[in-house]
Parts: structure tokens; C-alpha cells; sequence
């Protein structure tokens, strides 16, 4: 364990705009895969968040720089590098947060389904301590297949019989920040303002943005809606492409995986109408887990909300996702409950 001390002199008592004025509660955030393309931006973004006061960095490999690094940052958290199995319960003991990005990412050429042989296994076994070692923290699942890995997760909880469905999320926070960027350069729209659900789930046709829901609205043509949401649904492999062989998207999701949990931990702070798209148990379809806009709150998912209104393409869209997302869903449910 490697302990890199640097509380801030604010201490838990921070007067920051939109956070309060009162004094913060403590908040322990774990980053499993923490020495990675993602994981060590992801862990500077949320050495800024003035709502964590632990964060705890774990890796295989390499975490004792990157904790010794990040944790020189004037803010409130104290940081602490966690290296090697025999650490990850110190790493995880009394989380309230768990983020993971462990696992493999893709090259030129590979679907995310490629990557289950890998990720299915790192999954499972760092679910399993989360269940040993911190029960009742929120998860939030950045590794690939999402599809699959979330399922994997229910099934390991299931089984440890700590699974609580409203602590469970599949990360799919990169997909509308993809959406929003994409509709603001379409629609010249200040992207800052820009607003676009982004639902099913995290993989190819199963991304599937709701431009008819954007705001602000633009009545772009049906033309340029399909190609935003090919590009949209295409935008991960638009990364991986460009990197060549060197990865995935790593900046734009470390972003996007700090959102997600900025908006987790203000959830569990009590600050009202936090929503966020997320794949988690649903009952919006007919399949059993699903991303949609939820409701966040002290107990993590407070409500999944309905899809709204669709275009007839969004339906067309829904329905030729299904098939593909039920088959991801019952692969990582037998893989977890055969080995
Ligand atoms: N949900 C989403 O929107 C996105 C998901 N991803 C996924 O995130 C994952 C990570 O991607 P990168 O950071 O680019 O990969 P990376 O290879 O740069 O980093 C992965 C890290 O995981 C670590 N790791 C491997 N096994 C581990 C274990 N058992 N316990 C803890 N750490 C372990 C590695 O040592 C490495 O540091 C990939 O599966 C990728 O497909 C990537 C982008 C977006
Ligand atoms: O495309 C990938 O493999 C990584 C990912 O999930 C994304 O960038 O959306």
C-alpha cells in the first residue's frame, strides 16, 4: 500500500459553488484499473472532485507513480496506490463509489464482444471482492462488453447475495457526451446547452441516441439525424481507428467516467434531479437490463425513467437492438454462472 498524503488545508469544510455551504461528508472512491489509458486521467479528474476524500487507486501494476503523482494535487482527497491482488481489499474496504476500467481495450478491426474472453474473467473476480469488501458500494462499470460485463456483475452479487439493482451501473455516459458533441456541431447550437438521451445499450446498433428529444431543437433533416446516430453509435470505433492499434478512447471517457460520478456522488450527497443515461436493471423493455435515463439519489438508481416519445426511426432502432442486447445480457449471465 502506498500511502501519498496531501490533504488540502479546506480539510471536509468547503465552500464551493454548486456544492454548498455545508460541510461535506466523507467519501471514499476506489478506481479499479487505475494505472491505465483510462484509469489515470479518470483518476485526476477525480482527485478535483471536492466530494471525495479517499481515493484509492488500484492496479496490477504501475499504481505506486500514478498515486504518488496524482496525490501532489492541492485538493481536498487523500490519496492511497494499491498494487497487486493481495491489496484489493485494503483498496476497497469502506467504498461508497467503485469505478471500474479494468480490462482490455480493443484495436482496429475488433468488436467489444471481442473483448469478453479477457474482460469477462478481470470482472468477475474484482465483483467478488467488491462483494467481500464493500457491499453496499455504488459500481460503476466502465470495462468492456458493457452489455455483458453488468449482467456478469449482477450474477457475481446475485450469488454473494449482496446484489442491490439500484447500485449497478453500466457507464454509457460517453455516448451522449459523443451525442451532445456531435448535435451542437450539426445544429450550431452552443454545445454547453446541448441535451440528448442516449439509451439501449453500449455497443454498435444498441447505442441509440434520441435526437428527437435533443434540446435545443434544430428539425434537423432525416439525413443528418441518420448520420449522427451512425456516428454516435460508430464513435468508439472512430477512436479506436484513429489510435491505430494504440487503444481506445481514453480522455474522452476518463471525462465522461467523472461525469457520471460527479453526478453519482452529488446523488448520494441528497442534491435533487440528478439524471443521467445509465444501463441498469430495467423494466423499460422487455429486457432485463437496459440504459435509459435514471433518477440518482442516496441510495444510487431512486428511478428509471421511461424513453418518452420516439421517432419512427427511434423505434425501428429500438427494435433491431434487441436481439443483440438480449444475447449480450444472457452471454455474461451464463458466464457467470458456469464458472
Ligand atoms: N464504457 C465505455 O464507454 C468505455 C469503456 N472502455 C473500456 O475500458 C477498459 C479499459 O480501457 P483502457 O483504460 O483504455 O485500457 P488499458 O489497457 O490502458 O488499461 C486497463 C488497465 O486495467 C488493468 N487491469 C487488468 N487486469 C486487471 C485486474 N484484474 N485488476 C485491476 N486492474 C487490471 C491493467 O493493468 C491496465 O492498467 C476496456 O475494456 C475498454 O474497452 C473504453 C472506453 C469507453
Ligand atoms: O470503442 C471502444 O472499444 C471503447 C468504447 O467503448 C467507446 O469508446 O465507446
Amino acid at each position: 500500500m502506498f500511502r501519498s498524503v496531501a490533504r488540502s488545508a479546506v480539510g471536509k469544510h468547503l465552500l464551493r459553488r454548486g456544492y454548498g455551504t455545508v460541510s461535506l461528508p466523507d467519501r471514499k472512491v476506489a478506481i479499479l484499473g487505475a494505472a491505465g489509458g483510462i484509469g489515470q486521467p479518470l483518476a485526476l479528474l477525480m482527485k478535483l472532485n471536492p466530494l471525495v476524500s479517499q481515493l484509492a487507486l488500484y492496479d496490477i501494476a504501475n499504481t505506486p507513480g500514478v498515486a504518488a503523482d496524482v496525490s501532489h494535487i492541492n485538493s481536498r482527497s487523500e490519496v492511497t496506490g494499491y498494487v497487486g491482488e493481495d491489496q484489493l481489499g485494503q483498496a476497497l474496504e469502506g467504498c461508497d463509489v467503485v469505478i471500474i476500467p479494468a480490462g482490455v481495450p480493443r484495436k482496429p478491426g475488433m468488436t467489444r464482444d471481442d473483448l469478453f474472453n479477457i474482460n469477462a474473467g478481470i470482472v468477475k473476480g474484482l465483483c467478488s471482492a467488491i462483494a467481500k469488501y464493500c457491499p453496499h458500494a455504488l459500481v460503476n462499470m466502465i470495462s468492456n462488453p458493457v452489455n455483458s460485463t453488468v449482467p456478469i456483475a449482477a450474477e457475481v452479487f446475485k450469488k454473494a447475495g449482496t446484489y442491490d439493482e439500484r447500485k449497478l451501473f453500466g457507464v454509457t455516459t460517453l455516448d451522449v457526451v459523443r451525442a451532445k458533441a456531435f448535435y451542437a456541431g450539426k445544429s450550431k447550437a452552443n454545445v454547453a446547452d446541448v441535451n440528448v438521451p442516449v439509451v439501449g445499450g453500449h455497443a454498435g446498433i444498441t447505442i441509440l441516441p434520441l435526437f428527437s428529444q435533443a434540446t435545443p431543437k434544430a428539425n434537423l433533416p432525416e439525413d443528418v439525424i441518420k448520420a449522427l446516430t451512425k456516428r454516435t453509435q460508430d464513435g468508439g470505433t472512430e477512436v479506436v481507428e484513429a489510435k491505430a492499434g494504440k487503444g481506445s478512447a481514453t480522455l474522452s471517457m476518463a471525462y465522461a467516467g467523472a461525469v457520471f460520478a460527479d453526478s453519482i456522488l452529488k446523488g448520494l450527497h441528497g442534491v435533487p434531479d440528478m439524471v443521467e443515461c445509465a444501463f441498469v436493471q430495467s423494466t423499460v423493455t422487455e429486457l432485463p437490463f437496459f440504459a435509459s435515463k435514471v433518477r440518482l439519489g442516496k441510495s444510487g438508481v431512486e428511478e428509471v425513467l421511461g424513453l418518452g416519445p420516439l421517432s419512427e426511426y427511434e423505434k425501428e432502432g429500438l427494435e433491431s437492438l434487441k436481439p443483440e442486447l438480449k444475447a449480450s445480457i444472457e452471454k455474461g449471465i451464463k458466464f457467470a454462472n458456469q464458472s
